[in-house]
């Protein structure tokens, strides 16, 4: 299996949460940036402000590297006109792949229609540009009626409003991997809740973010039939593979 190609590597914090000054944190995102081309990574996932920085150090280095983004991050409860706003920002800094944060809020407040109404717009917006589309969920912020709800609502309106050739570009995502569980519980892409959403999300592919760590996890991962993994520990995960591979 080539791990590379399931890989986003995934740097998404900002000075306070890194503990940096904005120069130190953008040197951080320099280096991480760098390391995705010195390691031939299908895409980086980094915040908007960073986009144009990648496109710039990416196109000089003539590579293939792609760059994905995320869009009311993390708490997806902005409205959808602000949505689209940094959406299609981020699409004129050359952004890729657009990670939306679903208002799982409202979504478990019963406020479908608004939920509804913001997977239309931002998927169309990303769709019409040709970028892929993928809803973050916050798995650790669900329960599993709640997990299996949103899976299936996404679903049904990829389906019911776009082409079937534009179901493999609109992900179900699993988690920002910013969530505050309480007593230290995993925020992140758990084995049951993956479980949940590929089978209820099923034809659009799922991405398992959020605390994805080792080869093993990963390789567990799409064993159960994830088509993407977000994780910070992108470059040890690919180097594991390699070591196996003997390279
Ligand atoms: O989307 C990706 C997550 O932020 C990555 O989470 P992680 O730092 O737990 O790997």
């Amino acid at each position: 299996m080539n791990i590379r190609q399931y890989l986003d590597s995934t740097y998404l914090k900002t000075p306070s949460q890194a503990g940096l000054d904005e120069n130190e944190n953008l040197q951080v995102v320099k280096n991480f940036i760098q390391e995705a081309i010195d390691e031939k990574f299908k895409l980086i996932m980094i915040r908007p402000d960073m986009v144009s920085v990648a496109k710039k150090m990416i196109s000089d280095a003539n590579s293939t590297v792609q760059i994905g983004t995320v869009i009311d991050f993390p708490e997806g409860n902005s409205n959808v006109e602000d949505k689209i706003k940094e959406a299609v920002q981020a699409i004129k800094d050359g952004a890729d792949d657009l990670d939306f944060v679903c208002n799982y809020e409202a979504f478990k407040k019963g406020d479908v229609a608004l939920v509804k109404d913001e997977i239309l717009r931002c998927t169309q917006i990303g769709l019409d540009n040709n970028k892929v589309v993928k809803w973050i969920i916050e798995v650790a912020a669900l329960n599993d009626k709640e997990i299996t709800q949103l899976s299936a609502l996404i679903k049904n309106i990829v389906i019911s409003n776009f082409k079937e050739a534009d179901y493999a570009s609109v992900f179900v995502k699993s988690s920002t991997g910013f969530y505050k569980t309480a007593n230290n519980l995993p925020n992140g892409a758990t084995i049951p809740a993956i479980m949940m959403m590929l089978e209820n999300a099923s034809p659009l592919p799922v991405k398992a973010a959020g605390g994805v760590r080792t080869y093993e996890e990963a390789v567990e991962m799409i064993r159960l039939g994830v088509k993407r993994i977000g994780t910070s520990g992108a470059k040890a995960i690919a180097n594991r593979e390699d070591a196996k591979l003997g390279y």
